[in-house]
């Protein structure tokens, strides 16, 4: 069978609604609801094939456009490789170039449907912020560290991992009450850095895994977000492989937590994210404004322990 490779456009507006298209009828699957976007041509990189389909399906002039996942899938009739980006700077109102229904919508509360089925876990995807604290509590103090977290929250902090792995059971159990206590007037979701049915019994919304537990993994858990540290391909690979939700690849910079740990930089870190399914966040090193530059090398964000809470 053949691969038909494309580009694929996440039109994203400030307000986080995302640009949607029906397919439009005799093309196959019509009907169904896609992202803009089209066949990578032969000699085209797909950065350029995308912004030729932008501007012949929406008339629109991409000015900036960073690369996300990679997505594969396979229909009956062909493989598919979805080259997906974001795209958050454009010229000119979309308009329907090729008679398509166009339609924005909130990544989690769509109005229009159905999805083309390799597209699924891009909606989930599309859910995630793009900051990912990592906790430091042990640094900072219990105190010092909850205070942190509210004005956190209060700037728009949504995921969080408890990673606290000096505490006892019972110290860990009273710490994460409170977390969570303070975390759910925001819809912000925590997961726990430690074992699974620890987090569920906790109440977390999912669980982060070690490199090590990662590995030791064949099945992901259900019901829950599923996050993995991975350092390089081979972890990577069986992250993706589990459907985990999302990874943290680091480190990316130098970083105090792990000083001894060879340090991605920034190429390396594009070329793994590049070839990833799943949303990657970067790790090691990273400061709040970094985010631009992550995104330019594939993250779909960054994850911080220390820049998280300065
Ligand atoms: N554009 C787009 N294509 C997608 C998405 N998801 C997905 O599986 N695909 C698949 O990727 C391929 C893209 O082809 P397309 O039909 O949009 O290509 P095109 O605009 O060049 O169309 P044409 O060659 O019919 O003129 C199709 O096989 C389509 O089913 C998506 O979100 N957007
Ligand atoms: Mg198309």
């Amino acid at each position: 069978m053949s691969v038909v490779r494309a580009a694929v456009a996440i039109l994203q507006r400030p307000d986080g609604q995302v640009l949607l298209a029906e397919r439009p009828v005799g093309k196959p699957w019509e009907g169904w609801w896609e992202f803009p976007g089209g066949k990578i041509e032969a000699g085209e990189t797909p950065f350029h094939a995308l912004v030729r389909e932008l501007r012949e399906e929406l008339g629109v002039e991409v000015e900036k456009a960073t690369p996300w996942m990679l997505r594969r899938f396979d229909y009956p009739d062909r493989k598919v490789e979805l080259h997906f980006f974001i795209v958050r700077d454009w010229q000119h109102e979309p308009r329907s170039c090729e008679g398509q229904q166009l339609s924005w919508q909130h990544p989690t509360a769509l109005t229009v449907g159905p999805m083309l089925p390799a597209n699924e876990p891009i909606l989930a995807a599309l859910s995630l912020p793009s900051i990912y604290a990592i906790s430091n509590a042990a640094e900072l103090g219990e105190k010092a560290f909850l205070n942190r977290l509210q004005s956190a929250l209060d700037q728009g902090l949504r995921l969080l991992q408890l990673r606290e792995k000096h505490l006892s059971a019972d110290g860990l159990q009273r710490l994460a009450e409170q977390v969570l206590k303070m975390t759910q007037p925001y819809q912000a979701r925590v997961l726990l850095n430690g074992d699974v049915d620890t987090a569920r019994a906790l109440g977390f919304s999912g669980v982060h895994f070690s490199a090590a537990s990662l590995m030791a993994l064949s099945e992901r858990p259900q019901q829950m977000l599923c996050a993995a540290s991975c350092h390089d391909a081979r972890e990577l690979a069986h992250a993706q492989s589990l459907a985990l939700d999302f990874v943290v690849l680091s480190p990316v910079l130098p970083t105090l937590s792990h000083p001894d740990a060879p340090v991605l930089g920034w190429d390396g870190f594009a070329d793994l994210a590049h070839e990833s399914s799943l949303p990657v966040y970067a790790l090691g090193g990273m400061q709040p404004e970094y985010l631009e530059q992550a995104w330019q090398q594939g993250a779909h964000g960054i994850a911080m322990m220390r820049g998280a809470w300065g």
